[in-house]
């Protein structure tokens, strides 16, 4: 899949159960047939996904004296791409950031292990860039992430970056190739289903043969990244011992007892099934949302088989007929096509709406004007709940309270109970008065 010095040229199968980013050290490299890239070596590995299970080493927190972002990479990442991330606005590092850097720019295989929005993107594409051979026409890097959509906004931040900032016109920069395949939504489905990209099922055999192939090259750095690792000792251990990584793999666990992020609060409301929708308008034109996210379960097999609409179609009429909030009310689901949901994506982004998706917008999006989520439906795990949350509250630094509200039975309290104590938090309860007259 991947070869590298030494090797005859080899090809990356560009439809493997996962969406790949490729990048290039020149502009007008020319990406071969749609579906075939030569991959000559070295390369750099970078994987963005949620593994099951996983490894150790924690972190203290990110200190207020710490090093900027310059500081930390100078030396190692080019100046045009720092003075890029710095005209972006990235300066001073996130904690991740702060406490991985070091280590990935010394050449050591990591396992980012972050909440939600905590800035692991920008942490391994800083790495990328300071591996990569500006003036070599070859692919340096591959990084592999689980849905198209986080594919493409991963593509968008290392382009952001491969930019040439004002003044460096004319230096040497990167091409960064999306090879972004399928976007159909069986497999995307079965990527949540699943949850995570290392477990046993078939979806997974060529991500772990990738893994494994060229393992004995010593100039591969292999980068996982993840907000959710269940089972983190196991999964080092696995990292080690099936040669996804070096055998001094380090775990870079950030918050190891605080998974869910510290600025979001939690609530909940008790209504019948009946009451939901009107309960959902109620809330939002109480909160006003600057950008919202309403989370609906996924249409179940009995009810498709009836011919019933699914509930995100169901939801999205009754907004659009009774909301009266400025927000535009887009929808996301998984039987739309792929472009309509890049724009879908792009609108949310630039001037914030109320999108009604499934759990396909629940991994890795970074929609940083979002202030507000809704469960109309409860998901279906802790980690579910967990990625869903982290679609708010992702402006690092930022003090303002991003708020994740649940429209609940009565019978559904303890399962929200049981994702509170397993992701230590606590919500709190709201009683519209104005619902029960
Ligand atoms: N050092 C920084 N300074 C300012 N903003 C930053 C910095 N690092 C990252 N960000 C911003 O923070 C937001 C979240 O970052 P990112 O998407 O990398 O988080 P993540 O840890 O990959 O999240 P997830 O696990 O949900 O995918 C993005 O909007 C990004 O632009």
């Amino acid at each position: 899949m991947v070869c590298f010095r030494g090797a005859p040229a080899c090809v990356v199968p560009c439809r493997p159960s996962i969406s790949n980013i490729l990048l290039y050290s020149s502009r007008n490299l020319s990406p071969g047939p749609a579906n075939a890239v030569s991959l000559p070596s070295p390369f750099l590995f970078s994987l963005f996904s949620a593994p099951k299970d996983s490894p150790v080493l924690s972190c203290r927190a990110h200190t207020a004296a710490a090093p900027t972002l310059r500081e930390i990479c100078s030396g190692s990442v080019p100046e045009h791409i720092l003075q890029r991330a710095e005209e972006i606005g990235y300066v001073v590092p996130t904690a991740v950031q702060h406490q991985s850097l070091p280590l990935l720019l010394s050449g050591r295989d990591c396992i980012l292990h972050a909440q939600t929005g905590s800035g692991k993107t920008l942490a391994y594409l800083l790495l990328v860039f300071s591996a990569l051979d500006f003036n070599r026409s070859a692919v340096q890097a591959l990084i592999v992430v689980p849905t198209r959509e986080l594919g493409m906004q991963v593509t968008k931040v290392a382009r952001g970056l491969a930019t040439m900032p004002k003044g460096c016109e004319g230096t040497r920069t990167c091409t960064v190739m999306a090879l972004l395949d399928g976007g159909m939504l069986k497999r995307h489905r079965s990527w949540l289903k699943v949850d995570f990209m290392f477990n046993s099922s078939k979806q997974v055999h060529l991500l772990r043969k990738l893994l494994t192939s060229y393992s004995a090259i010593s100039s591969r750095q292999t980068i996982l990244a993840s907000a959710t690792i269940p089972q983190h000792n196991r999964f080092v251990h696995d990292c080690v011992q099936q040669k996804w990584t070096k055998n001094d793999v380090v775990h870079v666990h950030v918050n190891p007892v605080e998974p869910m992020p510290s600025n979001l609060c939690h609530k909940f409301v008790i209504c019948s099934k009946k009451e939901r929708l009107r309960t959902l308008l109620y809330l939002l034109q109480k909160d006003m949302p600057k950008s919202g996210i309403v989370f609906v379960g996924e249409q179940s097999e009995k009810s498709k088989k009836l011919g019933q609409p699914p509930s995100t179609t169901l939801i999205i009429e009754f907004l659009r007929a009774s909301y009266m909030g400025c927000l535009e009310v887009i929808l996301l689901e998984e039987e739309m096509n792929f472009n309509a949901r890049a724009t879908s994506f792009s609108e949310l982004r630039e001037r914030g709406c109320l999108l009604v998706s499934t759990d396909i917008a629940s991994r890795g999006f970074d929609l940083p004007q979002t202030t507000h989520i809704y469960n109309f439906d409860l998901p279906r795990s802790a980690v579910d709940y967990l990625h869903r949350a982290g679609r708010t509250g992702r402006i690092p630094f930022s003090k303002d309270k991003c708020s994740v509200t649940s429209l609940i039975t009565k019978e559904e309290r303890f399962v929200l109970q049981r994702f509170e104590n397993e992701l230590m938090f606590q919500s709190e309860e709201l009683v519209l008065e104005s619902l029960t007259n």
